[in-house]
């Protein structure tokens, strides 16, 4: 069986997909997406969202194949239901990124179907460019369901992602059986300076999107829907991809160098790396884990450090962005060559060299990383970093890396790690049903 993302049916018309095909009623433990974004929207008729009128389905099928330039229009629309994976992950990485751990305040698991059936709802509408009921209500004194800033921007290929933290699995919810073997907070890792509140969270939403505001309404809508089950805990708003996808030409980080050159980009090493395959927990098969990580960066320091050095830190040229042990972007490193000192064209403690898989067993992670800054902190220095997010088939994959890369990393004279989460990711969900169904049957 193929665990290939499917194409969009680019055919369907946007009402069908809006239907929901489940009774609504809790009996069976079943909700229906119609009733819960009905019930959302304080029981606006649902058939108003989805005009077959609406916006116009560019082809894009979530696999890296569409090409850059494809995927970047506004009409780009990734679909929600009846896909394999959630969108987000292996979709080429878009321009703009809002990242939000939230925290349950219910212990009610009927509370968490219902954020989870809505949501799913809502995100299958937001993904279509569609509003969230009406921006503009007939009724002088009705309030607006969608609070309308995204109202005339089209998708923008925006994606959201669902993640579950570990805490959905501790003895609130009853899911405790359902908790995969793997799973668990990230443990305390060499050089961390990890602040409470920018760790942990229940749930995570990834919204991604060409248009920034199109991330910023999706994100801020979702949030509304959850008011009285979860809370935000924290969030990251990232800009500019600091990760490449298949196709995609490699972008810059804040520190200036080329970031995502050796990125998974096949589709052999998604099956390998990044998809779970269900083994422990069947409703994981085609989901993934979640690593999101706010690493702050030194950026006054880094900016007075001589060429020489950046460059041995990353191991990496900074204009080409080649290893040091060649010429070219994409050579392959060569970490046994030697320079005309006699030491490792490529420093051992430099970050390329401590994160290659050459150097791991061959471990690999997928990086979907952004650029994020929240302007001036106090003292008048730059408050800015990488919001690293990464995917994997188990956590203990990013463990092992930055154990190693905190204890000797190069880089960690210029970087902190202040912020972290990790979440399942389940796969997506079928017409009828919402992002973690399964876990309550
Ligand atoms: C634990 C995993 C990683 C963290 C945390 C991390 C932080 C981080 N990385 C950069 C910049 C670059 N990283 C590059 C490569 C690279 N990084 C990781 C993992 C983590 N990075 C891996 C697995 C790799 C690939 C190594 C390889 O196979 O060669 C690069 C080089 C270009 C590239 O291949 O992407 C840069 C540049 C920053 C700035 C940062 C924290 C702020
Ligand atoms: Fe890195």
């Amino acid at each position: 069986m193929t665990t290939e993302p499917r194409p969009d049916d680019v055919s369907a018309p946007a009402s069908e997909a809006a239907a929901g095909t489940s009774p609504g009623a809790p009996a069976s433990g079943r909700f229906s997406r119609r009733a819960f974004l009905g019930a959302g929207l304080g029981g606006l008729a649902v058939g108003a969202l989805g005009g077959a009128g609406g916006t116009a389905w560019a082809r894009s099928d979530g696999s890296g194949s569409a090409s850059a330039a494809a995927s970047e229009s506004p009409e780009t629309a990734y679909a929600f239901y009846d896909q394999v994976h959630q969108a987000g992950i292996q979709t080429p990485q878009q321009h703009h990124a809002i990242f939000v751990s939230y925290d349950l305040t219910t212990t009610d698991a009927s509370d968490l179907q219902v954020l989870l059936a809505r949501w799913s709802a809502a995100i299958s509408e937001l993904q279509r460019g569609q509003s969230l009921g009406a921006v503009q209500p007939s009724h002088a004194n009705a309030v607006p369901t969608d609070t309308g800033e995204a109202a005339d921007l089209g998708p923008n290929g925006l994606t959201v992602t669902i993640g579950l933290g570990p805490g959905v699995f501790d003895h609130r919810f009853g899911l405790a059986e359902h908790k995969p073997a793997k799973f668990a907070d990230l443990p305390q890792l060499p050089s961390d300076q990890l602040e409470k509140s920018l760790t942990g969270g229940d749930l995570s939403l990834q919204a991604c999107a060409e248009d920034p505001q199109v991330a910023y309404h999706a994100i801020r809508d979702l949030s509304r829907m959850a008011q009285g089950t979860a809370v935000v805990r924290w969030t990251v708003m990232g800009f500019g991809r600091a990760s490449a996808g298949k196709g995609q030409t490699t972008p810059r980080n804040l520190m200036g160098f080329k970031d995502g050159t050796r990125n998974i980009k096949d589709d052999a090493d998604f099956q390998r790396f990044v998809w779970h395959d269900g083994v422990d927990q069947a409703w994981m098969k085609g989901g993934t884990y979640q690593v999101a990580r706010k690493i702050q960066m030194h950026i006054e320091n880094w900016d007075t450090d001589y060429i020489g050095d950046q460059q041995n830190v990353f191991g990496r040229s900074k204009q080409e962005g080649a290893p040091l042990s060649g010429t070219r972007e994409l050579d392959v490193p060569d970490f046994a060559r030697k320079g005309a000192d006699g030491d490792p064209a490529i420093p051992a403690t430099s970050h390329v060299a401590l994160a290659a898989h050459e150097n791991n067993g061959g471990l690999k992670i997928l990086r979907r990383s952004y650029n994020f800054t929240d302007g001036m902190n106090a003292d008048g220095q730059i408050n800015a970093g990488l919001l690293f997010i990464a995917y994997m088939n188990d956590p203990a994959a990013f463990v092992t890396l930055q154990t190693k890369l905190g204890r000797v990393d190069r880089l960690n004279e210029y970087i902190a790690h202040v912020g972290s989460g990790v979440f399942a990711v389940p796969p997506a969900p079928v017409s009828g049903s919402y992002v973690g169904e399964a876990l309550f049957r």
